[in-house]
């Protein structure tokens, strides 16, 4: 008895040093939950990796969940000792995608996407931040309060990093009060709708809103987010309206939207973003104009206010530089969105102004919904609900399409991260340079996918997602957020240790 009481003292210091040399050399291992890989300090290895500064082969050093250093080969060879290195080959080491634009709709209706499916659908497409939208959850995100309903409904369940855009709505507009707190609190900037937004607590704006949102916001230097459309008078388009069947014919639904809405809404808006140019009386405020789909009229507005002097940028979406009005089949509602998708001359003209820079940036526009309310069984345009699923797709999609155009690696890391970074004052993200976070996708462009049933889809409703059934290039292997592995070939990391980012 005696002597098993000695032994067991005797382990003790022993046990105690094992301990200590592992967290001294794992001093992650306590929250190895986060990641998949258990290293704070490591390198990652290909022969392309996405810099500012052109396409290397060489190396990426993460430490602490950031980017220390960056090497092209030939340093690297030297330098490769005995460190945790994982070797990617040929496959694209990029900036992480940051989403400008998606509704997860938490709290209130996850039945229709959540923060966890939301953002593990993300993970699994390269996103490593994204912004949700402060409508189509329930509450609206319109106030300090209903924001800390949203930072805590987020708390634990998100896989990537998520900020919020406040609503700009006719209630908190006039209320400098209002409008400060929910800038103070956090949000990144605000978002505001020229016509109804489907949704009963978030309003839409007149002019005069927007003009005192765009002068709250200069002094904390966010930017204001707008859906561009204001509803016009429906002339002879309207005629052929007639009879049930009508309502299954894509062409009819895009009567009801025409360009013209979508150019009234611009027009408006530049009259008010005059006061953005320097000096003057809202100078430090931007307006950002979301999801444009018309590429004629609308478009050469929105350049001529950019050559004056406006604080203007301009954001398209994967769906309209993918589909076309002509192709989309009666009844299938899964192509629903607002502005609607347009005829093919005008993607092509989409996809000539993003090439040219006359369109900044891409954006998801994620906006489920449950499928009932896509109404399947009618095909009805006018009645089902408006928005494209595509949260996990838009890297292969933005690539598969964009090739025909010659897009290059280094222009989809500007639409996808440096200019959704500079948009939502992420100074230290949007890039894989020293000194910021290591938010990294790791992608193989030429591995084909098939979005079939055996394909893991992490969006809550994948039956609604207009891409299903569709082969895109552009196979995502792994993604790091902010140092923690969090999505590798298939599997999640076991915890979501996401961060919820508020401006300070
Ligand atoms: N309430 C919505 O989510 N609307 C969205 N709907 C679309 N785009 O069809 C949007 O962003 O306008
Ligand atoms: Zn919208
Ligand atoms: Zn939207």
């Amino acid at each position: 008895m005696e002597y098993k009481k000695w032994m067991i003292l005797a382990l003790i210091p022993l046990v105690l040093s094992f301990l200590v040399i592992y967290f001294d050399i794992n001093p992650q291992a306590v929250t190895t939950k986060c990641s998949i890989i258990p290293y704070k300090h490591y390198w990652i290895a290909s022969k392309r990796i996405v810099t500012p500064k052109g396409v290397i082969s060489g190396a990426v050093e993460v430490k602490g969940g950031k980017i220390i250093s960056v090497v092209e080969e030939d340093d690297w060879r030297e330098n490769a000792g005995s460190k945790h290195i994982i070797n990617y080959g040929e496959a694209v080491i990029m900036p992480g995608l940051i989403d400008v634009h998606a509704h997860l709709d938490d709290p209130g209706r996850a039945e229709w996407e959540g923060f966890p499916s939301g953002t593990m659908a993300a993970a699994a497409g390269g996103i490593t931040m994204l912004i949700d939208m402060p409508l189509n959850s329930f509450p609206s995100t319109v106030s300090e309060e209903t924001l800390k309903l949203k930072t805590n409904a987020a708390k634990g369940r998100i896989f990537v990093d998520v900020g919020f855009w406040g609503g700009l709505v006719p209630e908190n507009a006039f209320n400098a009060t209002s409008l400060e707190r929910l800038l103070k609190a956090g949000v990144l900037g605000l978002k505001s709708f020229m016509c109804p937004s489907g949704i009963n607590d978030f309003p839409m704006t007149n002019s005069s809103h927007i003009k005192e949102g765009l002068h709250a916001l200069a002094k904390f230097k966010r930017p204001l987010l707008v859906h561009a459309e204001v509803q016009q008078e429906l002339g002879g388009e309207l005629e052929t309206m007639n009879g049930a069947d009508n309502a299954r014919s894509y062409s009819t639904y895009l009567k009801t939207r025409p360009s013209s809405w979508e150019q009234a809404a611009v027009r408006e808006l530049l009259t008010v973003t005059k006061d953005t140019r320097n000096g003057g009386p809202a100078e430090g405020a931007h307006l950002h104009i979301v999801h444009l789909a018309d590429a004629r009229s609308s478009l050469e507005l929105i350049k001529e206010a950019k050559v004056s002097g406006d604080s203007v940028t301009v954001e398209t979406c994967p769906h309209y530089l993918a589909f076309s009005a002509e192709e989309i089949p009666d009844g299938d509602t899964r192509f629903k969105c607002a502005p609607p998708i347009r005829d093919a001359e005008n993607k092509e003209k989409l996809w000539k102004a993003l090439m040219d820079g006359d369109i900044d940036m891409l954006s998801s526009d994620h906006s489920p919904t449950v499928p009932e309310l896509k109404l399947f069984n009618d095909g009805d345009f006018l009645r089902a609900w408006g928005g494209i699923s595509s949260l996990q797709f838009v890297l292969p999609v933005t690539w598969s399409y964009g090739l025909k155009y010659g897009i290059s690696l280094n222009q989809l890391a500007s639409w996808w991260s440096e200019k959704p970074a500079k948009l939502a004052g992420q100074d230290l993200k949007g890039a894989i340079a020293v000194g910021y976070h290591a938010d990294i996708v790791v992608w193989e462009p030429e591995v084909e996918i098939e979005l079939d049933d055996n394909h893991p889809i992490y969006i809550k409703h994948p039956k609604i997602s207009a891409y299903m059934g569709s082969k895109l290039s552009g196979k995502v292997l792994a993604t790091f957020v902010q140092g923690n592995l969090v999505f590798k070939e298939g599997k999640h990391a076991p915890a979501a240790c996401g961060a919820t980012i508020l401006a300070t």
